[in-house]
């Protein structure tokens, strides 16, 4: 291999035995995660802040990452506007090749950011391959080493991702209240993107975000318009108060629009399941059906469970489903005021045609 531009090498892990080498950069590090890809070709600042990604290794198959830099951090209302968190969630990045940034606006480059973050990443490795490998085994664990030699990778590879509770690394401890106006909104923040809060923020409501374990009693107590469930890590069967917590909910009819995990969580309330699927669903350009009106949009997706045509929970019709493998992408209840998509509909990164959800939401709520 030619030298590393950042003087050290790197290793990366994959639990079927494949071993490879490349050059390291951000911090010298080694960690554990699920291996997952995503095929967005920008978005990188909001990807690795985006808390769904707590306890997986990212590989980005664009293969120049890092050209535009990373942005100076901008806050409204206590809500960030271009990171979709106050930190880096990834466990560790994999690109083909990290840039130094040309743009006017870029406060430092990918590497000084995972490096001030204690992330490692790995660059000069064959992307294509290890999504290739991804794609047909199945999502994998993994280890990542950089600026560090290898010896018993194994080791680091006692837990599964699918068994942890990522979520309390990732909701608040205490609700956290951003102001404007009388209209409340909770969130139940089991790890909430700062592109939903926004969402909601734009329409004018008093955002309460409260922990990913607060009681259906603690929410009310808010005496809220309507209820989100927003995003977060890890396998939602592990997170039975929160769903729980929803089931409880529909006792008070209070509206309620669960996204991507708020979704799964709405599923298993509402009796239907949600299992892992093969490799799951990371990009910015996945299709969705509309089935009220046919119409197919582009959108942006980061889940690795699924709810499968058969799980589907009774009184639910489905709204949204992806046309390539047929996985249910929205639901709306029959009776209560519920509606879910799976994907984003705040985008960040990704296309904003579906920004109209928030609005939609935004009529069963006033
Ligand atoms: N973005 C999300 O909320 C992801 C939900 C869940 N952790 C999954 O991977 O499917």
């Amino acid at each position: 291999m030619t030298l590393c531009r950042r003087g050290y090498k790197a290793y990366l892990y994959l639990e079927d035995g494949t071993l490879l080498e490349g050059c390291g950069f951000g911090a010298r590090a080694v960690k554990a995660g699920e291996v997952v890809f995503t095929t967005a070709m920008n978005g990188y600042p909001e990807s690795l802040t985006d808390p769904s990604y707590k306890g997986q290794i990212l590989v980005i198959t664009h293969p120049l990452v890092g050209n535009y830099g990373i942005p100076n951090k901008e806050i409204e209302n206590g809500i960030l506007k271009n990171f979709e968190s106050e930190r880096i969630q990834i466990e560790g990045l994999i690109v083909a090749e990290e840039t130094e940034p040309k743009k006017w606006n870029s406060s430092k480059s990918l590497h000084d950011w995972l490096k001030e973050e204690g992330i490692p990443g790995i660059s000069e490795v064959d992307t294509r391959m290890i999504v290739k490998r991804v794609r047909s085994k199945g999502a994998m664990m993994g280890v990542l080493a950089s600026g560090y030699e290898l010896d018993e990778p194994r080791k680091f590879l006692e837990k599964r991702y699918d068994e942890i509770d990522f979520t309390k690394f990732t909701s608040p401890k205490s609700p956290i209240i951003h102001p404007n106006g009388n209209n409340i909104i909770v969130v139940v923040d089991c790890g909430t993107k700062h592109g939903i809060l926004y969402e909601l923020y734009k329409r004018g409501f008093t955002i309460v975000r409260v922990p990913c374990n607060f009681s259906a009693e603690n929410i009310m107590d808010y005496m809220p318009k309507g209820v989100v469930f927003g995003n977060g890590p890890g396998n939602p069967n592990l997170i039975r108060d929160v769903v729980k917590t929803f089931k409880d909910l529909t006792e008070y009819r209070v509206p309620i629009l669960g996204v991507c995990l708020g979704h799964q969580v709405a599923t298993l309330a509402l009796g239907g399941g949600v299992k892992k699927m093969k490799y799951g669903h990371r990009a910015i350009n996945k299709p969705v059906i509309d089935t009220t009106d046919g119409k197919c949009y582009i959108t942006t997706h980061n889940h690795g469970y699924g709810v499968f045509k058969n799980d589907i929970p009774p009184s639910s019709k489905v709204w949204f489903y992806n046309p390539d493998d047929g996985i249910i992408e929205g639901l709306i209840h029959e009776k209560l005021p519920i509606i879910t998509t799976q994907f984003h509909p705040e985008a960040k990164p990704g296309p904003n045609d579906v920004t109209w959800v928030f609005d939609k939401f935004k009529k069963m709520v006033i």
